[in-house]
C-alpha cells in the first residue's frame, strides 16, 4: 500500500508510524507547496540523499560535544570537502539548491562563508558599478576571495548616521584613508570577519574636504592573499563566544590610516570624482540594499527554523507516552493533550505562514532590484523598507516564542542539547537583533504608518499604497462565520484603529508643545503596537492568498485547517483591541475560541505529517530527540554514552579534588 506520508519506513517507532498512517495528504505534495515547486522539493531530497553517501560531509562528532575551536575547525573542514563535491551535488547557479546544501552540511552554527554569500556578494551585486563587477564579482563568486559585511561598530549599530569609522578622500593621491578614531569606532560583530575573510564591504562615513556625506560602502582588502596575515594598518580578530553561531567568527576590525584607491568606493549609485566632487545617489538610502535583502529573506529562513523545532517537538510528542485520559489502563501520547496541541499547533501554522509570506516578500525584493538596475526606479524602496522592517521584527519575535514553547513541550529532554532546540533558539533569536534591532525596526514601519494616516487625514487617501489602503476604509460590523475575508476585515479594523490612535496621540503631544522627537518617544510603545498589527495583517493576507492558490485538494484541505487555526489564534490574541470599543462582541470571542479548539482537533491526525512535510533530514535537524525513526530512548542513551565525560569511569577531577575532600570528611 502506498502511504501518503512518505516518511514511513520499516523499523521506525510504531507510535510514529501510526501517526504517519493517518495522514490525509501526500507529504511530497505538501513539500512542493512549502518550497514553491516540485523541482525544488525533489531536488532537496535528492541532495540530502547524495550528501548522506559522502561520509566526509557528516559531522565528525555531534556538534554539542565540540568546543568553539573545534566547531570552527569542523565547519572549515566540511566547507573544503563540500567545495570538492559542489558541482556533482547541485546546480551551482541555483540559489535554492545551494541554500539547502549548505543548511544540510554546514548546519546553523556558522562557518567562514556564512556572510560571503548572504551579504558580501549581494552588496557587490547591489552597489558595485560595471567595472567593479568586472574586477571583484567573478573573484568573489569563484571564492578566490572571501568577504563579509562590516558595518556595526562597538559603539553604534542601530544609528548608522553616527558610525565613527571615517573614509577621508585625498584628491592628491586619489585615495580614501580609512581610520578608526576611537575604541567605539571599531567594527564589531560582522560575521566571518574575525579569522576567515580576507576582504570586506566596509561601511564608513565618507568625508570630502572636511564635509561628512554619511555612511557609504567600500570594498577593502584586509589580509594578504597569500599568507592571510592582516595587512599593515589593519587590526582584526574574533569577538569571542556568543549565545549561538559559535562555529562562526564574528569579528572586530580597526583601521590605522589605511589607504584604499578611489575606485574602491562601491559606486554604482554614488561616486567621488577625481577632484573630490561628490555625485549623489538616486535615493538617499540606496546603500542599504544589502540589509533590505537579508530582511526580505528572513521570514522564510526564520519559518524554517521554527519548522525545525516543531518537527522535533511534534515527533517527540507522538512517542512520549505519559498520563491518562479516559482509559486508566493505558497512558496516552502527550500529543493528545489539548494543552500540548495549543502549545504547538498554532506555531506550526505560523511556520507555514512565515514561509509563504517570506516567499512573497522575496519576490517583491527581486522586483525592486530589477527596477533599480534596469531603469534606476527606486520608488518601491520606501514601501519595501517599511514592510521588511516590520516583518523581520514580528517574525523573529514569534519564532523565538514558538521555539521556546517547542522546547518546553519536550519536558526535560527538551532542555538537553540532545534535542538541539536550544541551539535553534539561539540562532533564531539572533534575528531579533541583527539586521536592525526589532524595536528600532518596528518604529521604522511606524513612520510609514503615521505618514499614511496623515495622508488620509489631509484628504489624500488616493495616494496610499495598496498595503495601507485599509487605513482609509470605513468600518463595518463583521460576521466572522463567513470565512477568511471576515477575519481580514476584523483585523483591518483593529490594525487601522491602532494606527489612528497612535497617530492622534503623537500629534496631540506635538499640539501641546512637545517637539516631534519627544512626542514620538512618548508614543513609541503605541506605535510599535500599530506596526505589529499591520505586519500580522500582511502575514494573514499572504497566508490566505497562498492557500487559495493550492490546487492539490487534500493538501489544500489540510492547509485550510491550519489557516483557520491561524486566523482564530491571531484574532483571539489581539481581541482586546476590538473589545475595548465594543466593535467585537463577547459572543464573537466565544465563537473564535470554539473555532480554535475545533481546529486543534482537526489538525491532530495530521500533526506529524505537517512537520514531516518540511522534509528536514536527520542530518539537517541534528536532533537526537527529533529523528525520523522516533527511537527516542535508545538514541538518547547512545548519545549520552558518547559524551566525552563518559570516556572514563573515574574523572581526573574526581581523583584530584572530590576524593580527597570525601576522604578528609571521613577522618
Ligand atoms: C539570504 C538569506 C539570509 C537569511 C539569514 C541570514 C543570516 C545572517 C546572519 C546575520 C547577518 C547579520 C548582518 C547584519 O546585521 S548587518 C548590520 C545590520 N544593521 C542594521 O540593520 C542597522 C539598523 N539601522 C538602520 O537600518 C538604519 O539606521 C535605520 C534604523 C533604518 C535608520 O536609518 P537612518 O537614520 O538613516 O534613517 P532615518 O531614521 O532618519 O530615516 C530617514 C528616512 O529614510 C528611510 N529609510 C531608512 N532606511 C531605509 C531603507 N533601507 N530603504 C528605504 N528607506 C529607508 C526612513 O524610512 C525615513 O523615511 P521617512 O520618509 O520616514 O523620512
Ligand atoms: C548574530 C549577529 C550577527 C551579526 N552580524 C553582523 C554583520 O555581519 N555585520 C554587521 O555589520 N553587523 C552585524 N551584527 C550587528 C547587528 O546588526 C547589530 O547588533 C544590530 O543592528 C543592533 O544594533 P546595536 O547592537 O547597536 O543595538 P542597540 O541599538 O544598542 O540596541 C540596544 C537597545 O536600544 C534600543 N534602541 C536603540 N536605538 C533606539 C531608538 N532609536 N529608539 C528606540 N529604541 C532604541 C534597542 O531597541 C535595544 O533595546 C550582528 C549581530 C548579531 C547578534
Amino acid at each position: 500500500m502506498a502511504f501518503l506520508n512518505k516518511e514511513i519506513r520499516d523499523g521506525d517507532n510504531q507510535d510514529l508510524t501510526e501517526e504517519r498512517r493517518t495522514a490525509t495528504f501526500d507529504t511530497d505534495k505538501m513539500a512542493e507547496v512549502i518550497y514553491g515547486s516540485e523541482k525544488l522539493a525533489r531536488r532537496r531530497r535528492e541532495i540530502s540523499h547524495a550528501v548522506s553517501r559522502i561520509p566526509e560531509l557528516a559531522d565528525s562528532r555531534p556538534l554539542p560535544f565540540l568546543d568553539r575551536f573545534e566547531k570552527v575547525t569542523e565547519g572549515t573542514r566540511k566547507l573544503s570537502v563540500l567545495d570538492r563535491h559542489l558541482a556533482e551535488l547541485i546546480d551551482v547557479n541555483d540559489n535554492g539548491e545551494a541554500l539547502h546544501l549548505y543548511h544540510e552540511v554546514m548546519g546553523m552554527e556558522g562557518h567562514p562563508l556564512a556572510l560571503h554569500e548572504v551579504m558580501f556578494v549581494p552588496a557587490l551585486i547591489g552597489q558595485a558599478s560595471d567595472e567593479q563587477y568586472e574586477k571583484w564579482l567573478g573573484r568573489a563568486k569563484r571564492r578566490e576571495i572571501i568577504g563579509c559585511y562590516a558595518q556595526t561598530e562597538l559603539g553604534h549599530g542601530s544609528n548608522l548616521r553616527k558610525l565613527e569609522t571615517t573614509a577621508t578622500y585625498t584628491p592628491s593621491t586619489q585615495e580614501f584613508i580609512l581610520h578608526t578614531p576611537t575604541i567605539t569606532a571599531l567594527k564589531w560583530w560582522p560575521g566571518a570577519l574575525g579569522k576567515s575573510s580576507n576582504y570586506a564591504v566596509v561601511v564608513a562615513d565618507l568625508i570630502i574636504k572636511d564635509k561628512s556625506y554619511g555612511p557609504h560602502p567600500f570594498i577593502v582588502q584586509l589580509r594578504d592573499e597569500k599568507t592571510h596575515q592582516p595587512l599593515p594598518g589593519i587590526t582584526v580578530g574574533d569577538i569571542g563566544p556568543k549565545m549561538a553561531f559559535n562555529g562562526g567568527d564574528n569579528g572586530y576590525l580597526g583601521f590605522d590610516n589605511f589607504r584604499i584607491p578611489r575606485e574602491n568606493l562601491l559606486n554604482r549609485h554614488s561616486r567621488v570624482e577625481a577632484d573630490g566632487t561628490y555625485v549623489r545617489p538616486p535615493h538617499a538610502k540606496i546603500g542599504h540594499s544589502a540589509m533590505i535583502r537579508v530582511r526580505s529573506h528572513m521570514a522564510t529562513g526564520q519559518g524554517w527554523l521554527l519548522g525545525h523545532a516543531l518537527t522535533i517537538a511534534i515527533r517527540y510528542s507522538a512517542v512520549r507516552i505519559q498520563g491518562f485520559l479516559e482509559d486508566k489502563s493505558h497512558e496516552v501520547k502527550v500529543l493528545d493533550y489539548q494543552t500540548q496541541q495549543h502549545r504547538l499547533f498554532p506555531a506550526i501554522a505560523r511556520a507555514y505562514a512565515f514561509i509563504f509570506c517570506g516567499f512573497e516578500t522575496i519576490r517583491l525584493y527581486d522586483q525592486l532590484i530589477l527596477d533599480m538596475n534596469s531603469n534606476g526606479n527606486t520608488s518601491g524602496m520606501a514601501d519595501l523598507h517599511a514592510l521588511t522592517s516590520g516583518l523581520k521584527s514580528v517574525v523573529t519575535h514569534f519564532v523565538g516564542q514558538g521555539i521556546e514553547q517547542a522546547r518546553m513541550a519536550c519536558g526535560g529532554h527538551g532542555y538537553s542539547m540532545a534535542s538541539y532546540i536550544s541551539e535553534i533558539y539561539g540562532v533564531a533569536i539572533g534575528g531579533c537583533t541583527y539586521e536592525g534591532e526589532n524595536m528600532v525596526m518596528l518604529l521604522q514601519l511606524a513612520r510609514y504608518l503615521v505618514k499614511s494616516v496623515e495622508l488620509v487625514k489631509s484628504g489624500k487617501a488616493n495616494q496610499l499604497g495598496p498595503m495601507v489602503a485599509y487605513l482609509a476604509v470605513a468600518d463595518h460590523k463583521v460576521n466572522l462565520a463567513t470565512g477568511p475575508d471576515s477575519y481580514v476585515k476584523m483585523f483591518q479594523y483593529i490594525s487601522k484603529r491602532q494606527s489612528w490612535k497612535a497617530t492622534e496621540k503623537f500629534l496631540k503631544f506635538m499640539e501641546n508643545g512637545d517637539s516631534r522627537d519627544v512626542a514620538w518617544n512618548k508614543t513609541a510603545v503605541e506605535l510599535t503596537r500599530a506596526s505589529r498589527l499591520h505586519t500580522r495583517l500582511y502575514i494573514m493576507e499572504t497566508f490566505i492568498r497562498r492557500v487559495e492558490s493550492v490546487t492539490d485538494i487534500p493538501v489544500k484541505s489540510a492547509l485550510t485547517d491550519l489557516l483557520n487555526l491561524h486566523l482564530n489564534y491571531e484574532l483571539l490574541d489581539v481581541a482586546s483591541y476590538a473589545l475595548e470599543d465594543g466593535f467585537m462582541s463577547s459572543n464573537q470571542m466565544d465563537f473564535i475560541k470554539n473555532q480554535l479548539y475545533s481546529s486543534l482537533e482537526k489538525i491532530r491526525p495530521n500533526a506529524v505529517s505537517l512537520v514531516d512535510s518540511f522534509q528536514f533530514s536527520d542530518m539537517q535537524l541534528r536532533s537526537v530527540l527529533g529523528r525520523r525513526d522516533g527511537h527516542v530512548y535508545q538514541n538518547l542513551f547512545d548519545w549520552a554514552k558518547s559524551s566525552p565525560l563518559n570516556k572514563t569511569d573515574v574523572l581526573p577531577s574526581v581523583t584530584q579534588y572530590l576524593k580527597p575532600m570525601m576522604e578528609k570528611a571521613k577522618l
